[in-house]
């Protein structure tokens, strides 16, 4: 069954239909270069709305497996891909990607020159597409769900025994390895929605505060400064990726919109106070504008090299700091990891009363 992927600019890719084959969606076309991981990509909340092409050739070939997911459901759109796998070999694997695409209510494109595709997204940015049966003129096309739906969902979850380390994380779309990621070094996690209040959160005893990631445009989420300046006065705080742009925007920093973003597992970023330089899983499209820090009482902690956008910030002398990229991977490399121990570190100098 034929596909049509046709782009903001006008430009028509056809391709083969797979996952859930008659299924036509509207989306924000982006492209990831990740080589593995795409069950990890495909369900992180992040790419809620959006249609991810992969540039790597051929996807799917390690099928699905039960521990990997980010979320309980495929988050993206739709999927782009020059090839998907037909033959699934991992010991793991309880599915291939197609049927865990179909499952999910998830349309994807196979046969697209995806070489050719990221170069025009690279040359225009991001754009919107839509995915359709017919050329699109003779498609009934349906809208997509909306971030807001996404971030209701979160749940509440209380601590279960009386840990020192009681992070409070605030769910934009939470990764699952990121609350894993703590609850391995022994952290109970309490997850709130950002509907909480500064109250709310206190009422809870937290030891730490996690802004976690999240979908869309940071600047969406005005309402939940405020809480972000409390919470700071008063506790540790670290922020991952849609959290680092929030703890820029709650500090007076800006954010703008990058034209094709930063998405792949091997992003180099170099801390500028160790010099020392990380490979960093990323996924982003919005950036903070590392000028608009200067006015602010926050400090530049960590830089692309490539294209030298924001990748960490502090607040100095506080036990305050963010990452635009992803320490917990899921996928990509461990590298990173050790962020989180950092943050157990300043929890407890804060608890004992060594921090402000
Ligand atoms: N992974 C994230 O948290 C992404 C943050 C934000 N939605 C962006 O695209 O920049």
């Amino acid at each position: 069954m034929k596909k049509y992927l046709t782009l903001e600019n006008g430009d028509v890719f056809v391709g083969n239909a797979c996952g859930a084959l008659c299924k036509e969606i509207k989306g924000e076309l982006v492209f990831t270069t990740s080589m593995t991981g795409y069950q990890e990509t495909l369900t992180d909340p992040s790419y809620t709305n959006q249609i991810i092409t992969f540039t790597y050739p051929l996807i799917g070939n390690y099928g699905i497996s039960l521990n990997a997911n980010q979320s309980p459901a495929v988050a993206a759109s739709a999927v782009v891909m020059h090839e998907i796998a037909s033959t699934v070999f991992h010991y793991q694997s309880v599915m291939s990607l197609n049927d865990f695409l179909d499952k999910a209510g998830v349309p994807g494109i196979t046969g697209i020159d995806t070489r050719k595709l990221t170069k025009i997204i690279r040359k225009h940015g991001t754009m919107k597409a839509s995915l359709t049966n017919q050329p699109l003129a003779d498609s009934q096309l349906n809208t997509t769900q909306s971030v807001e739906q996404v971030v209701k969902s979160a749940t509440f979850t209380t601590p279960q025994d009386e840990h020192p380390d009681h992070v409070v994380l605030v769910d934009f779309g939470v990764k699952s390895n990121i609350v894993n990621s703590l609850q391995k070094l022994g952290c109970n996690v309490t997850i709130v929605t950002p509907e909480a209040s500064f109250k709310d959160i206190e009422q809870l005893h937290p030891t730490g505060i996690l802004l976690s990631n999240g979908p869309g445009d940071p600047e969406d989420w005005e309402s939940f400064l405020p809480v972000i300046r409390e919470l700071q006065d008063h506790y540790p705080l670290f922020g991952i990726c849609l959290g680092h742009q929030l703890l820029a925007l709650a500090n007076g920093a800006r954010t703008y919109k990058m034209v094709f973003g930063h998405r792949g597992i091997n992003h180099p970023v170099k801390n500028l106070l160790t010099n020392e330089v990380v490979i960093t899983s990323q996924n982003h499209g919005y950036a903070v504008d590392v000028d608009s820090v200067k006015d602010t009482p926050l400090e530049v902690t960590a830089l692309e090299i490539n294209d030298k956008t924001c990748e960490g910030l502090r607040y100095p002398n506080r036990p305050v700091f963010s990452v635009q990229y992803h320490p917990e991977a899921a996928p990509g490399p461990h590298e990173a990891n050790r962020l989180f121990n950092q943050f157990i570190d300043l929890m407890n100098a804060h608890t004992n009363g060594e921090t402000k």
